[in-house]
């Protein structure tokens, strides 16, 4: 569970976009990966710009249901990898994994499992779950909300004083 998340750490598409190059800088120094495995739907995003930046064509997905809005329910498996991709695990191919971020590391644990051999990838990453990924951009406290571009909206927002002009 996350609630209370005292803090929140709001996420700009710029911010994103920057945060997830450099976690394709840190990729490419591990050498080539064959495939991605984005895990939807937060993943979806991270996993395009990684494959943008690394010339990785083949894009398979996993998707994982874990929470909704901020609490955390059972994890839900709604679509498997496919066939050919985990044929090609196990025919020695390189596969990174990709999702937005890590938070108790419940979802990165079901996927490891899919795929034993697999590298894991987040942009984010929190305590709890950090011991579960391989490569990360940012940690964040555990009490922090991230909250990503594709989530928000631009807004008023009422001055420090409290006033309402
Ligand atoms: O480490 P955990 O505690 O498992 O939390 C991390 C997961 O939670 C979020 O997905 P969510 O279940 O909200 O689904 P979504 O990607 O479709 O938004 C996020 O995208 C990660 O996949
Ligand atoms: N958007 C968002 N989804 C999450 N899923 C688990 N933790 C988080 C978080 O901090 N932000
Ligand atoms: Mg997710």
């Amino acid at each position: 569970m996350n609630n209370p998340n005292e803090k929140s750490f709001p996420v700009s598409w710029d911010q994103f976009h920057r945060d997830s190059r450099a976690l394709a800088w840190r990729l490419a120094g591990l050498g080539s990966f064959d495939a991605i495995v984005a895990i939807a739907r937060g993943g979806l995003v991270p996993a395009a710009i990684v494959a943008r930046e690394l010339n990785i064509r083949t894009v398979e997905t996993v998707a994982v249901k874990s929470y909704d809005h901020q609490n955390q329910g059972g994890i839900k498996v709604l679509k498997e990898i496919s066939p050919p991709l985990l044929e090609l695990a196990r025919g020695g191919a390189k596969i990174l994994i990709v999702d937005d971020l890590v938070d108790t590391g419940s979802t990165a644990r079901v996927v490891r499992e899919m795929l034993p051999g697999a590298h894991f990838a987040t942009v984010y990453a929190k305590p709890k779950g950090r011991e579960m990924v391989d490569t990360f951009i940012t940690e964040v406290s555990q009490d922090t909300w991230i909250f990503f571009p594709w989530d928000l909206d631009v807004a008023y927002v009422a001055p420090i004083s409290g006033g309402t002009d």
